[in-house]
């Protein structure tokens, strides 16, 4: 996955909402139906089943084995690697290095999702190692963002860091900042139920993973993959009756997606 920025001359160009369009995060949905790539996922405990089922409702596959002397394996064969924080016990600590390790050196691309880190200067600790290891994209919410980069959680940090880093970072919540410290792309779809279920962000994070792997450009990749889990879920948010009948009504969304729909429903500043 290369990350390249624009020619020279554009260099701190700010992508309009009309270079990322409907067109595009549907034909990264047609590219994950056709090419159903394989994510794994070293998730945690609360969040794998629903992240499996959200990559599957996309039309991605998802792994999730841990094991030491099979994560590598799992790696190097898949399409993209997600590294989520969340329950970050031996057997995930350990794991973590050697799947990235494999990764890298397969040229898979990979995602750090740094659950938590604000709670636990150890997590913090680890989440910076690995930030150090180059991720292709940093997905995280406000809190997590702001204790990891010491920043507020903005735009302009968010560019800041994405430039610094190398990684597109994604910054969500109920707008979606994206950006690769060159080009950025609000997203404004989602519902607030998607802040009541657990494992949102984790199964959002493992949903960008799998157009990353279908795409060249890891920026639109990003943008298109919250793109198709925020108009999902405003569409489950419409029909649910609370929470408990959100997550079911938001797979069948985001497996029922199509063209039409994401050009009446996707709102980009
Ligand atoms: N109030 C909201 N309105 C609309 N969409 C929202 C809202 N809050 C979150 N979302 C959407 O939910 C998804 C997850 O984002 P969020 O920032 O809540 O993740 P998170 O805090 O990491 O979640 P978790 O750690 O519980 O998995 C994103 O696609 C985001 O756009
Ligand atoms: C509740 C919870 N605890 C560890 S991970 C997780 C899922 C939300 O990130
Ligand atoms: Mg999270």
């Amino acid at each position: 996955m290369r990350n390249d920025g624009p020619p020279p001359g554009q260099a701190d160009r700010t992508t309009r909402s009309d270079d990322f369009s409907a067109r595009i995060a549907h034909d990264f949905l047609v590219r994950l139906r056709e090419r159903q790539p394989r994510v794994h996922a070293i998730t945690n405990a609360v969040a794998k089943n629903f992240t499996a089922n959200m990559l599957l409702a996309a039309g991605a596959v998802p792994s999730m084995t841990i094991v030491a002397d099979e994560v590598a394996d799992f790696t190097r064969h898949a399409d993209a690697l997600l590294v989520n924080l969340g329950t970050l016990d031996t057997e995930r600590r350990a794991a973590i290095p050697l799947a990235i390790a494999a990764a890298q050196d397969a040229a898979v691309p990979w995602l750090l999702d740094p659950v938590f880190v604000e709670r636990s200067p150890r997590r913090l600790a680890v989440a910076q190692q690995l930030l150090s290891r180059k991720p292709n994209v940093l997905r995280t919410n406000a809190t997590e963002f702001a204790a990891l980069t010491r920043r507020p959680a903005d735009r302009k940090s968010a560019m800041a860091f994405a430039r610094e880093s190398g990684c597109v970072v994604a910054l969500t919540g109920a707008t979606d900042i994206v950006t690769d410290g060159r080009r950025t792309i609000a997203i404004a779809n989602g519902h607030g139920l998607m802040a009541r279920i657990t494992a949102m962000g984790c199964a959002a994070t493992a949903v960008v993973a799998a157009c990353v792997a279908v795409g060249d450009d890891a920026l639109l990749a990003t943008a298109s993959g919250l793109a198709l889990v925020g108009i999902a879920g405003e569409m489950a948010g419409e029909k649910a009756g609370g929470p408990g009948t959100f997550p079911p009504l938001l797979l069948d969304a985001l497996h029922a997606l199509d063209e039409p729909t994401i050009a009446a429903r996707l709102r980009c500043e």
